[in-house]
């Protein structure tokens, strides 16, 4: 391992519009990239940062749990200044995506704003690292301002309580005095912010494992030189003269040169920030994407994803809704389909842990062979309620799903402790098709949701565990998702020794009976039966019963239940239910 290298930390500078974030990064930063403190243009008009500014500042100490082992001398601090204008929640989210830790910048004098909220839950997916910066001091007066501080510490911490950073490091600054600083206002604070940063830099070297995967934030051409690519290396690892994928673009190209910190390099492995060099690569062939090892990538339509509700987005997410999914820094428009495990929730606490599907051990390769339940909602930390589609039961299957769902209510909310459900997924069909790792991050989002009310737009999070092409019937048919279906009949007429009978009002005349061939029936007196096949022409049909019929039978008694699934992308397939 070359032993003259910076272990490179990516912390994700993010927060409410106007908090202070850019002004936080220049009084951080010592060296800054092309793009960074709102040099363009356009920031510079509107006063707000438009896109992800990249800066950084070195140090020569290593955080001591980086210490011993000899791989780095110093640590490479990367800001990533994110925006904050709720217009620019899908760069927000592509920054999110390449960061090892959090700075949230609250402006002490606002207090938590709708964006911070939305940088809570992006914060909860990308890491479980965060530090909050209560900035603007300078603007408290004086005489309270350690009163004050104290009082806005207690608050983020009782907001912080129910989310993944409970009890998080809250460090108050000054990153810019303004106007209207009270008294002698100064830059406070930068050391603390970055011993906080040192020591919850991660505690082992990268892994430079699996195959190479690259986030681009900028490209750029230099004369005589070729095409730079800077970015993050989010897995495995690269050399010079290495032929590397730029997947959505299907093209391969000679890695010719690559420098960390302005210094040429032979490799890069995981978390560095570096500039890949390839040569006849037009410069603007991308401003944002992806560069691989080759045909590790794939392009896809259509995707399973592990998904959660995300816990501060209200209203309902139902099943065939379109949604603004954002997998890197790509966002397309998708159709969601939710399905979960037949038998509905689980006891099992982690599930409770928000963030738990982002990192990829909590998430397996889709099971196929698996059925799963049709669900017309996603559910959220509110528990299941009993889903719609489960259709009404008979009476002794009433009781029956009462009792499941009291003994559920009992052993997965006792107390105050929210009911939890069981996995859920969702078959995600996309408008247009995305490249991306087969195991992707997803962040799904209801961006035509009005910015400016005070409501996470953020609705979903989760890991892409499956592929499929939903145009083709086929590739859906592999989808085991069934819809419980229920239809009521009558016994016409029990046979004389009680134990069969010519049933009706189950079957249309036309229906292919044979389907339901072995099916169990249930009669409003309890005994059940089975589907022996069509009498006539007219959808009678005969059922032989597990126990002689009362002679005296009630028009309620007479009642018959069939339930079964009904696979949705599987027409003509039913399955009785076990
Ligand atoms: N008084 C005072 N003003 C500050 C401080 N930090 C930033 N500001 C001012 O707050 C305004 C916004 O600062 P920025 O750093 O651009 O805020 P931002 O969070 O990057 O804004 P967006 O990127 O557009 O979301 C500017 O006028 C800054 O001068 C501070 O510590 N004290
Ligand atoms: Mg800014």
């Amino acid at each position: 391992m070359a032993s003259d290298r910076l272990f490179n930390l990516n912390v994700g500078v993010l927060g409410h519009v106007d908090s202070g974030k850019t002004a936080l990064v220049a009084a951080l930063s010592t060296q800054l990239s092309t793009a960074a403190l709102d040099k363009n243009p356009q920031s510079k008009e509107r006063g707000i940062t438009l896109d992800l500014g990249f800066s950084s500042f070195i140090t020569d100490k290593l955080p001591p749990q980086l210490e011993p082992k000899g791989h780095y001398t110093g640590l490479q601090v990367t800001l990533v200044d994110c925006p904050g204008h709720a217009s620019l929640i899908r760069t927000i989210i592509g920054g999110a995506q390449i960061i090892d830790m959090m700075l949230m910048v609250v402006d002490i004098t606002k207090g938590i704003q709708a964006q911070t909220a939305e940088c809570i839950v992006l914060g909860e997916i990308a890491t479980h690292r965060i530090v909050v910066i209560l900035n603007k001091i300078d603007l408290l007066p004086e005489a309270k301002r350690s009163q004050l501080i104290a009082k806005a510490t207690k608050m983020i911490h009782a907001t912080f309580q129910a989310t993944r950073f409970a009890g998080c490091t809250v460090l108050p600054a000054c990153a810019k005095p303004g106007e209207g600083s009270e008294g002698g206002a100064e830059v406070k604070g930068m050391d603390d912010i970055i011993a906080a940063i040192m020591n919850m830099a991660p505690n082992r070297p990268r892994q430079p494992d699996g195959p190479f995967l690259f986030a681009v934030d900028h490209c750029f051409a230099i004369k005589g030189q070729g095409t730079v690519l800077t970015g993050t290396v989010l897995q495995g690892s690269a050399k010079v003269g290495e032929m590397l994928e730029l997947p959505e673009h299907k093209v391969q190209k000679k890695v010719k040169s690559m420098q960390m910190f302005r210094r040429p390099v032979q490799s890069c492995q995981q978390g560095d920030r570096v500039g890949i060099c390839m040569t006849k690569l037009a410069p603007d062939t991308m401003e944002r994407g992806l560069v691989s090892s080759p045909g590790s990538v794939p392009t896809f339509s259509g995707a399973i994803a592990a998904v959660e509700k995300i816990r501060f987005y209200v209203g309902e997410l139902s099943s065939k809704m379109k949604l603004h999914v954002t997998v890197g820094h790509t966002t397309v428009m998708a159709t969601a389909t939710f399905f979960g495990v037949p038998d509905g929730t689980t006891t099992d606490p982690s599930a409770l842990r928000m963030g738990r599907l982002a990192s990829k051990e909590h998430v397996q390769d889709f099971d196929f062979a698996q059925e799963y339940l049709y669900q017309h909602y996603l559910y959220g930390f509110e528990g299941r309620p009993h889903d719609a589609s489960a259709p009404k039961a008979g009476r002794q299957q009433q009781q029956q799903q009462q009792q499941q769902q009291q003994q559920i209510d009992r052993s997965a909310s006792v107390g105050d402790k929210p009911k939890h459900y069981g996995p859920q997924w969702a078959l995600l069909e996309f408008s247009q098709p995305i490249t991306a790792p087969k195991d992707a991050l997803v962040i799904g989002s209801r961006l035509d949701a009005d910015a400016s009310n005070k409501t996470c737009r953020l609705a979903l999070y989760g890991r892409v565990c499956g592929l499929l092409d939903p145009s083709s019937s086929a590739e859906l048919a592999r989808l085991k998702i069934f819809k419980m279906k229920q239809r009521t009949g009558s016994i016409k007429r029990p046979d004389k020794d009680g134990h069969s009978a010519v049933c009706q009002a189950l079957f249309k005349k036309e229906t292919d009976l044979s389907i339901f061939v072995g099916m169990k029936v249930v009669a409003g007196c309890g005994i059940t039966g089975t589907i022996q096949g069509a009498f006539g022409k007219s959808g009678k049909f005969r059922v032989a019963f597990s126990e002689k019929l009362p002679g005296e039978m009630s028009e309620e008694d007479k009642i018959l239940i069939l339930s079964f699934k009904r696979f949705i992308y599987d027409r003509d397939k039913h399955h009785m239910v076990q």
